[in-house]
Parts: C-alpha cells; structure tokens; sequence
C-alpha cells in the first residue's frame, strides 16, 4: 500500500514554522492581515473561506472578510479591491474563485495590488513567474511542491505528468515545475490529450487536477510512481477526488483528498501572506528559482 503524504501534518509543520516570523513581525508592531474577498453564497466557497480564517487565527495573522452579493456589480467588486489595495492592514488579499459569469475575472484579477496578491494569480505575478522574476507563488503549485520537499521525493530528473491545464493549478505547476530549481520534466494533459492513460503511465509523478471523479485509475499509474490527488468534486454530496481507490494499491506515495494538497494550499496562502508582510517591512524577500 501506498504511503500517504499527510498535507494536513505538513500544514501543521509549515505553520509552526511561520509562528517565529510572526512574533518577529508583531515584535516591529506588524501584524500580518490576509483579506478574503467572497462574491455570492456557494456553501463551498464560504466554507474554504472559513477554513482560510481559522488558519489566520491559528498563525497570529489578522483576518478581514469581505462579503458581496452574487448581483454585485463590477464596479462595486473593482472598489473593495481599491479599498484593499489602499487598506495598511491588509499585507494581501484573495478573491475566492469562480466569480459569477456577468464579472469579467480577468479585469478584477488584473486590478489587485501585486505587492498583496496571496494567490499569485494575479496577471503580473504569472507574468513574473513566465519569466523567472521573483513574486508570489501560485498557492496550490507551490503547496504540492513543498508537500513533496518535505516527503524527499525527488523533483530533479522526475518526469512530472499533470492531469489538467487550468490556471490555479495545472498550467501555474507546470510553470514551477519547469524552473532550474526543480528541473522536472513536465507532461501537461488536457482534453485534447490522444492518451492520458499513456502519458501519466511513463511518469514518476503524476498530479490530478482535472475535476473529474476518480479520473486516475490503476492502470493510470506505474507500479512505485507519486500520485497526488488534487480535483475536488462532490458526488451525491461527498467531496471526491480524481485519483479512484485502486490507485493506492500501485503507488509507492499517494497524497490523499481530503487531507492532501488542499491543507498545503492554505499553508502556502498564509506563507504569501507573512512574506507580503516581510517584504512590506523591507526584510529579505525569500528567493525563488529562476
Ligand atoms: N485541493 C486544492 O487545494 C485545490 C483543488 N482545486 C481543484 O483542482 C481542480 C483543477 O482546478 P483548476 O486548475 O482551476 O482547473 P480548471 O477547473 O480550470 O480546469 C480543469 C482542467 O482539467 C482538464 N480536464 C477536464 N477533464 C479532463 C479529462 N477527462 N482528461 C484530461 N483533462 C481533463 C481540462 O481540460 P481543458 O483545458 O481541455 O478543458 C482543464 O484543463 C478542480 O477540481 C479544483 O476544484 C483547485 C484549487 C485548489
Ligand atoms: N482565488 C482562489 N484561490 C484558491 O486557492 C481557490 C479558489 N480561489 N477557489 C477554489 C479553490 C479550491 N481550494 C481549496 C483550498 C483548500 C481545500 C482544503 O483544505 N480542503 C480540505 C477538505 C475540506 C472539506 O472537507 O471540505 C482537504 O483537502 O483536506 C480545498 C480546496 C482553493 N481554491
Ligand atoms: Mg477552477
């Protein structure tokens, strides 16, 4: 059977680690606040945003919540972004997606202050990371990313198959993945994708971000191969991954969901959040691969 990589323990050792840097922070009368901006009333949603509170109270970071209705108008969602790019107490901020289909995303994206972008998906921040500028990481990348560091799986050499090419995960993994500073070899599959079985079947490590249940099946996955598991669906209510059961089975490491990534990305929210507020304290700004 496999092992599993446990993002919850691992967020819980990330966070201890943030504990000292926020003391140091509180010590220079700084107190690190993370903004979540929340547009409509999906349970999923308010419940992620939950989580993401309980985190910042957990680390010692202030939270600030801001909640619109599912109407808001454009310009009323582009003014609580001023008011937070303008806000001293908020060192970065998220805005929970999907937003509702009359907002243009990509407008609301591109107005965030990119000193206080938490998610790293702002354009400039990808734009940054395209082109090896340091700036904050995309949260769930750099979460599997650190998931793996801290397990000693080797990234160096490894050939990476990623299951989905979406923004927030698969497109932005296979950016960090392709630095100097991990050096993978990266397969992006997508819909258009002739074989997905073959391609994540010659991979050392495979990510499914897809969205699809249980998508990954055995015959997926090389005997000894990583499989992390990252879509989240729902299915007659219970929040199901891409990765189906048999899979433990054939692989030497498999990160579980829930308990995975999921708790990673929230971790490395809050990390970008602290190091937001370092930075905004002129400290070292933590250096990242070219
Ligand atoms: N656990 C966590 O922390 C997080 C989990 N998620 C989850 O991860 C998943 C991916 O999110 P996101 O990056 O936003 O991606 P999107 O939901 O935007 O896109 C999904 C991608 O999967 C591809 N895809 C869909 N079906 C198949 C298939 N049958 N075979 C191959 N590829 C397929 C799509 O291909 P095409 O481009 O061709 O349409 C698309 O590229 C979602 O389930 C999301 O909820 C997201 C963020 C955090
Ligand atoms: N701007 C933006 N940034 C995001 O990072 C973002 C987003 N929008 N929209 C939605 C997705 C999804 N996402 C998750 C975060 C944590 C868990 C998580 O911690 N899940 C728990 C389980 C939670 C449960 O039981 O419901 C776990 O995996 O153990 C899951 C999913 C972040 N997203
Ligand atoms: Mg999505």
């Amino acid at each position: 059977m496999a092992t599993l990589l446990d993002g919850k323990a691992t967020k819980d050792a990330v966070f201890a680690e943030l504990e000292p840097r926020v003391s140091a922070l509180a010590e220079q009368d700084v107190v690190p606040g993370l903004a979540t901006v929340l547009v409509g009333d999906d349970p999923a949603s308010q419940n992620y945003v939950r989580s993401k509170h309980r985190d910042c109270a957990a680390v010692g970071v202030r939270s600030i919540s801001r909640e619109l209705p599912a109407d808001v108008s454009q310009a009323q969602l582009e003014a609580v972004i001023d008011e937070l790019n303008a806000d001293p107490a908020c060192s970065g901020y998220i805005v929970q997606l999907p937003l509702p289909e009359h907002i243009d995303t990509g407008a609301v994206l591109a107005r965030i202050d990119p000193a206080k972008d938490a998610d790293g998906l702002a354009p400039s921040s990808l734009g940054r990371l395209v082109l090896g500028e340091p700036a904050p990481l995309p949260c769930t990348p750099r979460g599997i990313i650190e998931l793996l560091r801290r397990y000693d799986i080797p990234l160096a050499g490894a050939h990476v198959a990623v299951v989905g090419r979406g923004i927030t995960v698969g497109r932005a993994l296979g950016l960090l993945l392709t630095r100097k500073s991990e050096n993978a070899t990266v397969t992006l599959c997508h819909t258009g994708t002739r074989d997905v079985a073959a391609e994540t079947r010659r991979a050392d490590i495979v990510v499914a971000a897809a969205g699809v249940p249980h998508l990954v099946t055995p015959d997926h996955v090389k005997s000894g191969a990583v499989v992390l598991d990252v879509g989240v669906s729902r299915v007659d209510g219970v929040l199901t991954g891409d990765v189906a059961p048999g899979v433990a089975e054939v692989a030497a490491y498999l990160s579980p969901n829930p308990g995975g990534v999921g708790p990673m990305t929230r971790a490395m929210l809050l990390t970008n959040v602290v190091e937001a507020a370092e930075r905004a304290r002129g400290q070292v700004l933590a250096s990242r691969g070219a």
